[in-house]
């Protein structure tokens, strides 16, 4: 099977006692675009810190690629998993974003030249080039938020996760992001996005993975997103697009439409109907 994250029966608790994760288990394929979602507190964040080797399971297990996360893994598991923190300060701390941006290439060790194609290109996809000489903690959030997200670009991770990415961007700003995360994608990059969002969830997604209390709920493509006892239990709401067409009972639609795309295509066969 071509999964290229699974997590089996993973437990964490944090030392006040917390338990964040108990007994979660899912799959990923290679190249999906994915989007996890729960409640505040469901152990999203937790988990995250697993995909790239920060925290390790206490019990249970966390493979990716076929690679089992552990301490002698973990610092090769953190070159192939591209994690974008929920909060840039977490991430941003160099004297310049150049630098701050260099951090990871430098590391890995690679030769002057390259890093600098790195940085270059990680800028320009995050459209931050001009700044790259300004010091990041006199930047707004939403853009040490795109220095945090180049600074992982430039690293060239085969997954790149993201906690809450869209969170503080303009309107734009999300757009550019999501050509971004479009374009990773075309190259074959796994994407894995923690997200409240979900009209970003419904129209974006390959699969959703919904969590809460530290298990999974539900695992599926992104009509989970239009089931009401899912959307009751994970605290969700239905996208915008479903809640108009649920609003029109008179339709009795057989499956609720939860993207722009599919609206417009139900909408025309609708408007065609009455024309015949
Ligand atoms: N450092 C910590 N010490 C103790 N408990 C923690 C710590 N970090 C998180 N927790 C707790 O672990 C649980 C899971 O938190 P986590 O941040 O993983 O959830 P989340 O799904 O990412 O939430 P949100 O949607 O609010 O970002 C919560 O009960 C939280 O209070």
């Amino acid at each position: 099977m071509d999964s290229v994250i699974e997590v089996e029966d993973l437990y964490y608790t944090y030392r006040d006692g917390t338990r964040a994760l108990a007994g979660l288990s899912f799959s990923l394929p290679r190249g999906c675009r994915v989007a996890l979602m729960g409640p505040n507190g469901a152990g999203k964040s937790t988990l995250l810190m697993h995909l790239n080797g920060i925290y390790l399971p206490q019990r249970g297990k966390v493979r990716v690629m076929g690679q089992e996360v552990n301490a002698r893994t973990a610092r090769e598991i953190k070159s192939r998993v591209g994690l974008v923190f929920q909060d840039p300060d977490d991430q941003v701390f160099s004297s310049t974003v150049e630098e701050d941006v260099a951090f990871g290439p430098v590391n890995m060790g690679l030769p002057p030249a390259e890093v600098k194609r790195r940085v270059d290109e990680a800028l320009a996809a995050v459209q931050m080039e001009e700044y790259r000489d300004r010091p990041p903690y006199h930047l707004s959030y939403g853009q040490k938020k795109r220095v945090a997200i180049a600074g992982v670009l430039a690293m060239g991770p085969e997954i790149i996760v993201l906690d809450e990415p869209m969170a503080y961007l303009d309107p734009q700003g999300k757009d550019t992001l999501l050509e971004i995360l479009d374009r990773l994608h075309r190259r074959g990059t796994t994407i894995l996005v923690a997200t409240h969002d979900v009209d970003m969830a419904a129209s974006w997604a390959d699969l959703v993975v919904i969590i809460k209390d530290g298990r999974t709920l539900a695992q599926g493509d992104p009509s989970l997103l239009v089931r009401e006892d899912i959307i009751r239990r994970a605290n969700l709401r239905f996208p915008l697009v479903a809640q108009i067409f649920r609003s029109l009972p008179e339709l009795q639609l057989e499956a609720v439409p939860y993207t722009v795309e599919q609206a417009a295509a139900l909408l025309r066969k609708i408007l065609a109907g009455r024309q015949t």
